[in-house]
């Protein structure tokens, strides 16, 4: 049996590289002639460096970068020729802060912009950034700060709450540092910044911003809008990573789906045809998963190919007729399997033990 193996990060618990070793090692234990391609996968969100850099003939630069609240925090950028590969997550992540330590409100994206500083200094002239997974939701303007823009009151490197008191706002000199470099916003979400779609309604709460005070966040963020570009907080993906899409569509990147990019540059749907199954995988496969993510975008190109895909995750938490609808035939759920405290506790011997039970059922 021939078997692709394409899963993104099972958040808090395995890397993409590490899940999908897991997978294959379970399926082996059953159909040890199996022929395996492996194809871990992210969506613009962590693991984004960690999965190109494998397929991506580059090398990896080194920088220390202000996280989402000011702290220290090691990121790589990926350097190919003229092109850069950047993980925004590194800098502003959700994962990079505490659940206790998290002040949303007040947290950064300025250690982006530190990591763009860096990939031009060191000779970019097209920077590809993955947005997704972020712990920031200032619509960009930290990393705005970082690259030179200027406001009179209020401020740009302080969080969403910074852009409470701004009165003007000059962006000319961050678009100064950058031109003649192109922009490429692979993100995970196609959202637009404000409203109820938008970035603070939509995925606030997973930062941490309270229903309470989402209104006044989100009029934060519109105040902001108004001073730099309404009509620009509109377009899709604006709201990717608390608006950090926003930041780099006024910095006139071109919006694309991370894990469309991601796919294309592992070969996925070359290597999907040359096999009977693919198998994805996630944390939690939820409503969430439907657009714009792994799950979706590798069950849409095994689709394409006419393979069947089946997912494995921590948790599955969406009907059968809506998974099928994704084009998804299966999903085992490890909690299920394994139970939740045995999941936790030894992930990659869960995920081994449930990918062993799907190839008693799928193998040939
Ligand atoms: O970072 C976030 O806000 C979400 O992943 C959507 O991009």
């Amino acid at each position: 049996m021939r078997i692709l193996i394409a899963p993104d990060k099972f958040a808090g618990t395995l890397t993409a590289v590490e899940a999908a070793a897991a997978i294959e090692e379970g399926w082996r234990r059953r159909d040890p002639g199996a022929e395996v391609l492996v194809a871990p996968m992210a969506d613009g969100g962590p693991g984004f460096i960690d999965v190109l850099s494998a397929v991506v003939d580059g090398k990896l630069l080194s920088v220390t970068v202000r996280g989402p609240l000011g702290e220290e925090s090691p990121a790589t950028v990926l350097l190919a020729g003229e092109t850069a590969y950047v993980e925004t997550a590194q800098a502003c992540g959700l994962h990079l802060v505490e659940p206790k330590q998290r002040r949303p409100e007040e947290a950064s994206t300025y250690g982006v912009g530190q990591l763009i500083t860096a990939a031009v200094d060191a000779g970019a002239r097209r920077v590809i950034l993955g947005l997704g997974g972020s712990g920031t939701n200032d619509a960009g303007a930290g990393l705005l700060a970082a690259l030179g823009a200027t406001a009179d009151a209020g401020q740009l490197d302080a969080g969403a709450a910074g852009l409470a008191g701004l009165e003007t706002v000059d962006l000319g000199p961050a678009r100064e540092r950058v031109a003649g470099v192109e922009f490429v916003a692979a993100s995970d979400v196609e959202n637009p910044m404000l409203g109820l779609r938008g970035a603070t309604n939509v995925f606030g709460s997973q930062k941490g911003i309270t229903d309470e005070r989402k209104p006044e966040v989100d009029g934060w963020l519109t105040h902001f809008a108004e001073l730099a570009d309404r009509k620009t907080a509109d377009k899709k993906g604006a709201g990717a990573a608390g608006g950090l899409g926003y930041a780099l569509l006024l910095l006139g990147a071109e919006r694309v789906s991370g894990i469309d990019l991601v796919a294309e540059l592992t070969g996925l749907k070359h290597k999907a045809s040359q096999v009977d199954l693919v198998i994805s995988g996630e944390g939690a496969f939820d409503f969430q998963s439907r657009d714009g993510k792994v799950i979706a975008g590798v069950a849409k190109v095994a689709n394409d190919a006419m393979r069947p895909c089946v997912v494995l995750a921590g948790k599955v938490l969406i009907g059968s007729r809506e998974m099928r609808s994704m084009g998804v035939e299966s999903a085992y759920a490890l909690v299920d399997a394994v139970g939740e405290e045995q999941a936790f506790a030894d992930p990659h011997g869960s995920l081994a033990a449930v990918a062993e039970r799907v190839a008693r059922t799928w193998a040939r």
